[in-house]
């Protein structure tokens, strides 16, 4: 089984996996710059929630070694505009700027033990960022293997695997837990328009570790819940408002209504750090909207006509109510989530 990392810190440099190569070639960026890891961001070369905060970590921290300010104030200016930077990237999933801001903080901690050690603290930082989503993974697989019933026929959307993490996966974290637990499941992963991380990313994920998966187009998730052959969806987030409203990939708040419509449960995966208590429902989620021709053309090759206007959220919004549970890395929410997801944060 190839296994990849994600991304990976060798001498001074980020190497990022570059996921639009995939799944046909393995490359990774090697990014010297902050400025090269911000673009890995945007085109989506480093992807998901996690991985997108961990990434942007260590860009700060690259930034933030290359800096020769005259003091520390100029350093401070210089780091806060980096992080201005990482954090403009993509608007939608919190953990690039809850990543950031916990950067920012330790910089802030330490800046009067000199602007070297400061650096060397933001590395560390960086790295433990990286290492507890490796630990915060395998403890939602554990809580979450729990409510998988053996044999289950597990739908999912887009890719919330290994490679949106540092670790085996959010959604795709639970489903290796409850294969690893021997409950014989099999997995349906819709293809996921417009950039088809379902199709390239979660089947080679499983077929990689030899878990079943069935490969279908977004559009067929309705027709296989009414023949009977999904027993529960999970699917992974960007970002959770407090009252458990869900932004995920464009596409599951469909799925949602589909799972509600044939009485499936539908469950969400997600480490605390992707939930928002600042906001208080999923209206105030920023929604990312991303190049026409994504839409507009396929595999290279435009199939839509010049003058046509285009669509592409990159993500949707579904409402609280339609979540059977919220697996995070402190244990499984049920509703009400305003309660129950502060309850977990220790609020
Ligand atoms: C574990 S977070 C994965 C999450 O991120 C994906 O979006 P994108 O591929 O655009 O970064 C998608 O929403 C996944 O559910």
């Amino acid at each position: 089984m190839e296994t990849l990392e994600t991304m990976r810190w060798v001498d001074g440099c980020l190497e990022i996996l570059d996921q639009t190569l995939l799944p046909g070639k393995t490359q990774y960026i090697k990014c010297r710059q902050y400025t090269t890891v911000c673009e890995a961001i945007r085109r989506l070369s480093v992807r998901g929630a996690p991985a997108i905060g961990a990434a942007a970590a260590y860009g700060l921290a690259l930034g933030a070694a290359a800096l020769k300010p005259a003091g520390s104030e100029e350093f401070m200016a210089g780091v806060e505009q980096i992080a201005r930077d990482l954090t403009a990237t993509r608007p939608t999933a919190v953990n690039l700027q809850w990543a950031v801001d916990r950067m920012l903080g330790v910089l802030r901690d330490n800046i009067t033990g000199g602007i070297e050690a400061a650096k060397e603290k933001l590395l560390a930082e960086a790295h433990a960022i990286y290492r507890e989503d490796l630990e915060s993974n395998r403890r939602m697989g554990q809580f979450g293997e729990k409510l998988i019933p053996h044999g289950a026929a597990i739908l999912t959307h887009c890719n919330a695997g290994a490679l949106a993490t540092a670790g085996i996966g959010t959604a795709l974290g639970v489903i290796r837990a409850a294969h690893q637990a021997g409950k014989n499941i099999s997995v349906y992963a819709d293809e996921t328009r417009p950039l088809l991380q379902g199709a390239r990313l979660t089947t080679w994920e499983m077929v990689q570790e030899q878990i079943p998966v069935t490969l279908l187009t977004d559009n067929m998730a309705g027709f296989l819940m009414a023949r009977g052959k999904v027993d529960l969806v999970i699917v992974g987030a960007d970002r959770i408002a407090a009252n458990g409203d869900v932004a995920n990939k464009i596409g599951t708040y469909g799925v949602a209504v589909l799972a509600k419509e044939h009485g499936l449960p539908f469950y969400v995966a997600a480490p605390m750090s992707t939930i928002d208590f600042n906001i208080s429902g999923g209206h105030e989620i920023p929604i990312e909207n991303r190049d026409e021709q994504e839409v507009t053309c396929f595999a290279g090759r435009r199939v839509a006509p010049e003058g046509v206007q285009v669509w592409n959220p990159a993500f949707d919004v579904t409402p609280a109510r339609l979540v059977t549970a919220i697996i995070t890395d402190r244990g499984v929410a049920r509703p009400p989530y305003q309660e129950s997801l502060a309850a977990l944060a220790g609020k």
